[in-house]
């Protein structure tokens, strides 16, 4: 009989897994982490994590399966919130539910998983893992859509490699979000009827603005408004001489300077804020609301534009270096030169664009048939073949 370890979060997904795990004849154990437990930023009063844990335990112990709690918050503070403040020091947009896959459930949890005696590791995502054969007729995982589109989880487990995904379980992946919630209530589990964790298990449990004071500093400074007339669209736009030439042009950031517009109100630090965010700014009398379209770190500056069609918040092209690319189908990935047609996403639950990848010697371009909103520095952008996920990079 193989044995499984399923993460069981305390939330309904996972619940169903662990059953239908069990109805397939693993032999089911489940293991819940704790990897956050800071009350003064969580959004309740509560303690979260136990009040989870316990809904974790009783839905073990409704299927009579072994359960057990692993305290992972010093790798989750190491690994992951670490990584959190210095990416937002930078003026980059960390992803830390992408991370939290690649670095705490698919590596150190499974690790206590494998010593276990696990032969596989579980979790409630809606996505699914597929085998196919390279051109050389070897064994090769795919990661797959969840079969509810709504719901499709790939894209935080677009940074999970070859090895990572042999030993990964989806139960769930087949299923619709109310097909799980129906088997849940058919089983009277008490997590039948828990709300959403919002697919994130990290800022779905913290306040942002609180956890980033704790580390960064606040320090005021200046909104600079731009005009809906200046952007990276009304720059001069050189005749090219070739593709890779238009390809570096239209993936460079803009840049602005405080006299490209008229300042409207005062922050209390860039580095708390990111590109596309409107809540926070604080700032009145515009017809449209303000976006944040650049911050500069450096300078400690906050460029806004009003709407969210502003131009400055639109680019067609971004890069990924080498170092931040990640196939998941190694098989798949380019050579310099050559380039690929895919379907790409640059957030979570973002509907797939059209894109096209090309490999140059020192990365990759992402280029989008249609200009994206908000692309933003430190995020991840995954591609995708029809309904496999094929591989990702953090944005530069
Ligand atoms: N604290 C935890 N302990 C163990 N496993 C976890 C924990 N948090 C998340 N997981 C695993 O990761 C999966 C995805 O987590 P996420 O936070 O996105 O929750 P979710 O999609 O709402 O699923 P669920 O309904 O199971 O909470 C979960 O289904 C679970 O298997």
């Amino acid at each position: 009989m193989k044995r499984v370890v399923v993460g069981l979060s305390g939330g309904v997904d996972s619940s169903v897994a662990a059953y239908l795990l069990q109805q397939q004849g693993y032999e089911v154990i489940g293991l819940f982490m704790k990897n956050w437990h800071d009350d003064s930023v969580t959004i309740s009063n509560e303690c979260p994590w136990l009040e989870d844990s316990n809904d974790a335990m009783l839905v073990a112990e409704k299927l009579g399966i072994p359960f057990q709690v692993v305290d992972l918050s010093k790798e989750y503070q190491d690994r992951i919130v670490d990584y959190m403040f210095k990416e937002y020091e930078l003026g980059r947009t960390p992803n830390p539910d992408v991370l939290c896959n690649r670095e705490i459930k698919f590596d150190v949890f499974m690790k206590i998983a494998l010593s276990l005696g696990a032969d596989y590791v579980a979790t409630g995502h809606y996505c699914r893992r597929g085998i196919t054969q390279d051109t050389n007729g070897n064994e090769v995982y795919q990661l797959k859509a969840g079969v509810d589109n709504n719901k499709d989880q790939s894209y935080f487990l677009c940074q999970l490699s070859q090895e990572q995904l042999s030993k990964a379980l989806f139960p769930i992946g087949e299923l619709t979000k109310p097909e799980v919630r129906e088997i849940a209530k058919e089983l009277d589990l008490v997590t039948a009827d828990k709300k959403d964790s919002q697919g994130l298990c990290f800022i779905g449990k913290v306040r942002l603005p609180e956890f980033l004071q704790q580390k960064l500093q606040p320090k005021e400074g200046v909104i600079v408004q731009v005009p809906n007339t200046f952007d990276g669209y009304t720059r001069k736009i050189p005749v090219f001489e070739n593709k890779l030439e238009e390809l570096a042009f239209h993936s460079q950031k803009y840049t602005y300077s405080v006299a490209n517009g008229k300042i409207v109100g005062k922050h209390q630090g860039a580095h708390y804020f990111t590109k596309g965010q409107r809540k926070g700014l604080a700032v009145g009398g515009t017809q449209e609301p303000l976006f944040v379209i650049e911050t500069d770190v450096n300078e400690n500056v906050i460029y806004a534009g009003e709407g969210k069609n502003h131009p400055g918040l639109y680019r067609k092209v971004l890069f990924v270096s080498n170092e931040e690319l990640h196939w998941i189908r190694e098989d798949l990935a380019l050579e310099i030169g050559d380039s690929m047609e895919v379907l790409a996403r640059i957030r979570y639950r973002q509907p797939l664009e059209k894109a096209t990848l090309y490999q140059v010697p020192n990365g990759m371009y992402v280029e989008f048939e249609n200009p994206q909103s908000a692309i933003q520095e430190g995020q991840f952008v995954a591609w995708h073949l029809e309904d496999e996920l094929l591989g990702s990079g953090v944005i530069a």
